[in-house]
Formats: structure tokens, C-alpha cells, sequence
């Protein structure tokens, strides 16, 4: 198979392994460089389905189902998009030489299970994080707390995203209840929890890395402004760009998402994320790939994380540079709904420097996210209100 880029003429081919609402922007991106895409998810109508070449529904967790689907479609870019693949396949895939795993298969495999990750981050390359431990069954994770861990901690399936059975656990009576969550709440079932223990950061932020090449055709590692954010549940609701930080903890930051980037290794975008106390810097993770809180780049940056990742991806030159201050708010679904309509455009889109991007899902949950909220004004505080006040505007309606 002949591997194309935009400059060779050749038509490049791209697959989305998950087509949520980043993945609908990476496509857009990607088209506007002329790759077509194919975009791939657990259900039909899938937000990056309404914007791609063509899509297909298949169980992602599914080996042989993956695998038959790459040999049908030959794509040159694999882009996972999301924390539920069945990682063995894109190993197989990218050890045939033709297809590249973004950013490789490796890293892929490493992020999509808490294990990995954590094993990499903390055991080999030493970077801080809150104590942890695995456990397999409800006494394992028992004693892991009563040995060290300690109360409070957080209980997270290995692999899941979004909060999804996710836990904060306060004291020994609400630990069976998280146990069960984390179980049932993955996003695929792999019998195993980590356990962590609170962190008391004043905040939390997300800086974006990009590994790109320069115009000499060497690797580089470029960071955005860091990115604020507040979560409920595990899950995000608003996040801002930038956050101010002391110059050692933004030193600290980057040297942190160096490491971690540069053992994880390839071309793309990076979501590393941070706890901040004063001038001290945890690593928590790393998405490899466009982040949620990074959706406030659509409006704070030239380039949004959706265009760097495809830039970087694509061996095109990269700028990281911010352009206004901006935040996100995110519209949750608010009712449990098959064919939704929305309400309050008008009034969201009255607010002041505002965007809406609703993500097109075909069915909202109560706390599904539906859509975002953009804004940018002179200062955080004012942009942060401004998306807040328009995201709760809209109303999901069944
Ligand atoms: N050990 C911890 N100490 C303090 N806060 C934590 C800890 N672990 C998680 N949190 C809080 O919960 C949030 C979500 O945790 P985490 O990022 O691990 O979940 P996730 O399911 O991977 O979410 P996403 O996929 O959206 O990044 C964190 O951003 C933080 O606010
Ligand atoms: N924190 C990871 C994240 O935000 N991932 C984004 O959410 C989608 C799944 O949404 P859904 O669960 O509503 O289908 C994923 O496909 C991805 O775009
Ligand atoms: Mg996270």
C-alpha cells in the first residue's frame, strides 16, 4: 500500500476508532487537509459519523471485529479516540509496517488502561503522583486502604474515562459501594480498579503537548497554554485558558509532560493532567489525544487541539501559540431522551464574544455531554461567566 500525504498527491486515508465529539472535530480537521476519513463507534450516528467520508458500527472492544474492519478499509492513519479498544489488534496492525497508530500503539495501549500508565509514570519514570494501588477483588482493595492509602481516595475502573465508575470514597462504610460501582461502571470490563489517594491540589490543569516535527524534520515538543478546569463526578463542566501558575510550577508542569510524552513517544497531540499546590506538581494522566477540556482551544488558540493533533499527525508545522482568553461550559443532556430537540439558541447566542457547538448525539442521558458553551473576553472570571451563562441557556428537550 502507498502511504500518502497531502503532498504527495496520493489520497491518505484515516479511521477513527471512537467518533464522539473530539473525534467530529479531528475529522473536520483532517478533511480540511484532505485526508479522508472513516469514522468508527459503538453506535450509528455517532457525531464524527455526520461529518466523515463514510462510518461504520462495530463492538470496539472486539479484537477480531477491529482487526476485520483495518483489513477491509487499509487505512493509512489509525486514530483512537476513545478509552475502549481492544488495544491488541493496533499492536498486530502496526508491526505489519503499513498503517501508523496515533501516536503508536504502545502508547495507546499504555493509556488505555490506568495500569499502564501509572506503572510508566510512577514506577519507571518517577514522576509524583498520589499514592495508588490495584485490586482485584473487594479484599484487595480493602486492604490497600487500610495499609496506606488511606481515607479519602478515589476508586476508578483501569479502564474507563469521563468519570465513568468513578468513586470518592470518605470512610470504611461507603467502600463496598464504590467497589460495585467501579465494577459495573466501566467502559469495558477489566475485573480490576485502581485505588488513589486524595490529592489536595488548589487546582487542576490540562497542558496540552504536542510532539511535531520542525522544519528540519526532527521531533519537537511544543506546550500550549495550561488549561484550568473544574470537574464534577469525575467529569468535566468548565475549563479556561490560561491559568495563571507560579513560573516553578509551570517549569515543573512541562518537565513532567515531557517525560511522559517523550516515553510514550510518536506524532500528535497530548492531554497531560496535573494537580497544583503551590509550586508542587502531580502527573494524574495523560490522554494521548485531544483532551475535553482542551475544547476552549476552538476559541483561545489559532490552531485548536483538533488542528495541532492533525498538523502533528500529518508532519505539518505546528503553532501553540494562544490568541484570546477563552473558556468551555459543557451542556449536559438534563433528561434521559431518544431523538432530541434543543431550546435557548437564541437566547445562548445572544451572550456577548459566545459560540454553541451542540455534538449532534442521537440520545442524551442525564449527564451526558451534548454540547459546549465558548467564549472569550479580556480576562478568565469574565469568559468563564460568559460560557457558563450561555451553556445554561440550552435547554435538551426530548
Ligand atoms: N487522586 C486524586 N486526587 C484528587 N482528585 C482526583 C484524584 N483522582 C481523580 N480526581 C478528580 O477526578 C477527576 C477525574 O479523574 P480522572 O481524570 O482520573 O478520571 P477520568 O475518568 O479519566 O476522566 P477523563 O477521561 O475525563 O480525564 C480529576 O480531574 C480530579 O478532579
Ligand atoms: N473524557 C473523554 C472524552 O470526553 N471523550 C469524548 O467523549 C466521547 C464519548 O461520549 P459519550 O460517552 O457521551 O458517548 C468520546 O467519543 C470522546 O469524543
Ligand atoms: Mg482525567
Amino acid at each position: 500500500m502507498k502511504i500518502g500525504t497531502p503532498d504527495s498527491g496520493s489520497a491518505t486515508k484515516a479511521l477513527l476508532l471512537g467518533s464522539g465529539e473530539l473525534g467530529k472535530e479531528i475529522a473536520i480537521s483532517l478533511q480540511r487537509y484532505g485526508v479522508e476519513v472513516i469514522a468508527v463507534d459503538r453506535y450509528a450516528g455517532a457525531p464524527a459519523m455526520q461529518v466523515a467520508h463514510r462510518s461504520h458500527v462495530i463492538d470496539m472492544t472486539d479484537t477480531t471485529a477491529v482487526k476485520t474492519l483495518i483489513a477491509r478499509e487499509q487505512p493509512h492513519y489509525i486514530i483512537p479516540e476513545i478509552e475502549a479498544i481492544a488495544t491488541e489488534a493496533l499492536a498486530e496492525i502496526e508491526a505489519q509496517g503499513e498503517t501508523t497508530i496515533v501516536p503508536n500503539a504502545r502508547a495507546i495501549q499504555l493509556t488505555m488502561n490506568r495500569e499502564g500508565i501509572r506503572e510508566l509514570a510512577a514506577a519507571e519514570l518517577g514522576l509524583p503522583t498520589s499514592k495508588y494501588a490495584f485490586a482485584e477483588t473487594f479484599e484487595q482493595l480493602r486492604s490497600a486502604v487500610d495499609s496506606g492509602i488511606g481515607y479519602p481516595c478515589f476508586i476508578k475502573p483501569t479502564m474507563s474515562s469521563s468519570g465513568k465508575g468513578q468513586s470518592m470514597v470518605k470512610s470504611a462504610d461507603q467502600l463496598q459501594a464504590a467497589w460495585d460501582y467501579a465494577m459495573a461502571g466501566g467502559r469495558a470490563d477489566t475485573g480490576k480498579v485502581i485505588v488513589e489517594a486524595k490529592i489536595d491540589f488548589d487546582f487542576e490543569i490540562t497542558l496540552l503537548t504536542v510532539r511535531a516535527l520542525d522544519s528540519n524534520g526532527q521531533v519537537q515538543t511544543y506546550f500550549c497554554e495550561p488549561i484550568g478546569h473544574r470537574q464534577e463526578n469525575g467529569d468535566y463542566r468548565e475549563s479556561w485558558q490560561p491559568q495563571a501558575m507560579s513560573s516553578k510550577a509551570i517549569e515543573l508542569s512541562q518537565q513532567i509532560a515531557d517525560k511522559v510524552t517523550t516515553a510514550l513517544g510518536g506524532l500528535g497531540l497530548f492531554g497531560v493532567e496535573l494537580f497544583i499546590a503551590g509550586d508542587q506538581v502531580w502527573f494524574s494522566e495523560v490522554s494521548p489525544r485531544p483532551h475535553d477540556t482542551g475544547m476552549v482551544t476552538m476559541a483561545s488558540q489559532r490552531q485548536s487541539e483538533f488542528d495541532l493533533h492533525t498538523r502533528a499527525i500529518l508532519g505539518l508545522p505546528v503553532n501553540t501559540a494562544l490568541d484570546k482568553t477563552a473558556a468551555s461550559a459543557v451542556i449536559l443532556g438534563g433528561v434521559d431522551a431518544k431523538a432530541v430537540s434543543y431550546a435557548g439558541l437564541a437566547q445562548a447566542l445572544a451572550v456577548a464574544d459566545t459560540d454553541i457547538r451542540l455534538f449532534g448525539k442521537p440520545e442524551a442521558f442525564v449527564s451526558r455531554r451534548m454540547g459546549v458553551a465558548l467564549a472569550t473576553a479580556d480576562n478568565v472570571n469574565d469568559a468563564r461567566s460568559k460560557a457558563l451563562q450561555a451553556a445554561s441557556l440550552i435547554r435538551v428537550t426530548e
